[in-house]
């Protein structure tokens, strides 16, 4: 789809809303340079590893908060013992910016405090099967961002992995937030269209997506 045709906001089910171009060039290579700074530590991006064996075909690194399957801790014992980096202020303000824009909400806007993200890389390869965002303690809204290449994104429901779903692409700059009669909603991305991306956002190939999370969980760990 042409970048200069603007796509309209959408409510994809109740609580789900799509924002194409949210995200300005500069806005999208700021976060492509904070998130290249994470990737290197304290705790490098890595695949993450899953109980039964194996490993996610995307790689992560956090903030705030480290998550593994399926929790979340202060240290990243899965990977180098390390804590993660911290959840900067700016990033408050962007998912409350981001909650502001999705429901026009001022009061759930104000209270967005989001305290951990999860900071997805996707190579041409990479997938994400179908899953509910569930092991947060908090059911405030995740707020998506998505830079680099388009990926289909399959929005399903709250009882099965399977259909019904809907299937939409979620292209560089684009906000989603998942929130309310949504929060619970299995998600996943199927598939990433490699090369798809204007390397002006500073990610010359693959796809970066960014969750900001309320964990719910005690002790804030911010800069
Ligand atoms: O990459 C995306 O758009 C979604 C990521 C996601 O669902 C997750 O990290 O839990
Ligand atoms: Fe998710």
């Amino acid at each position: 789809m042409s970048a200069l045709i603007p796509r309209p906001a959408m409510e994809i089910a109740p609580g789900a809303v799509h924002v194409p171009g949210w995200l300005g060039l500069d806005q999208q290579r700021e976060l492509v340079a904070a998130c290249r700074a994470w990737a290197t530590g304290p705790v490098p991006i890595r695949h993450t590893a899953l109980p039964r064996g194996g490993v996610m075909s995307v790689r992560t690194v956090c903030i705030g908060w480290h998550w593994r399957p399926y929790r979340y801790t202060r240290t990243a014992d899965d990977v180098n013992g390390r804590r993660v980096a911290a959840f900067p202020d700016w990033m408050v303000r962007l998912g409350r910016r981001a909650v502001l824009r999705a429901y026009g909400d001022e009061a759930a806007a104000a209270a967005y405090t989001p305290d951990t993200a999860l900071i997805n890389f996707y190579d041409g390869r990479a997938r994400l099967g179908m899953h509910q965002d569930k092991d947060e303690k908090s059911s405030d809204p995740v707020v998506s961002l998505s830079i680099g290449d388009t990926c289909v994104f399959r929005v399903g429901n709250t009882e099965t992995r399977t259909k019904p779903y809907t299937d939409i692409e979620l292209a560089s700059g684009d906000l989603f937030v998942f929130g309310g009669p949504s929060r619970y909603v299995y998600h996943g991305v199927p598939k990433v269209h490699e090369g798809s991306a204007d390397p002006a956002t500073g990610l010359r190939t693959g796809r970066l997506n960014i969750t900001m999370r309320v964990t719910g969980l005690q002790g804030r760990y911010t800069e």
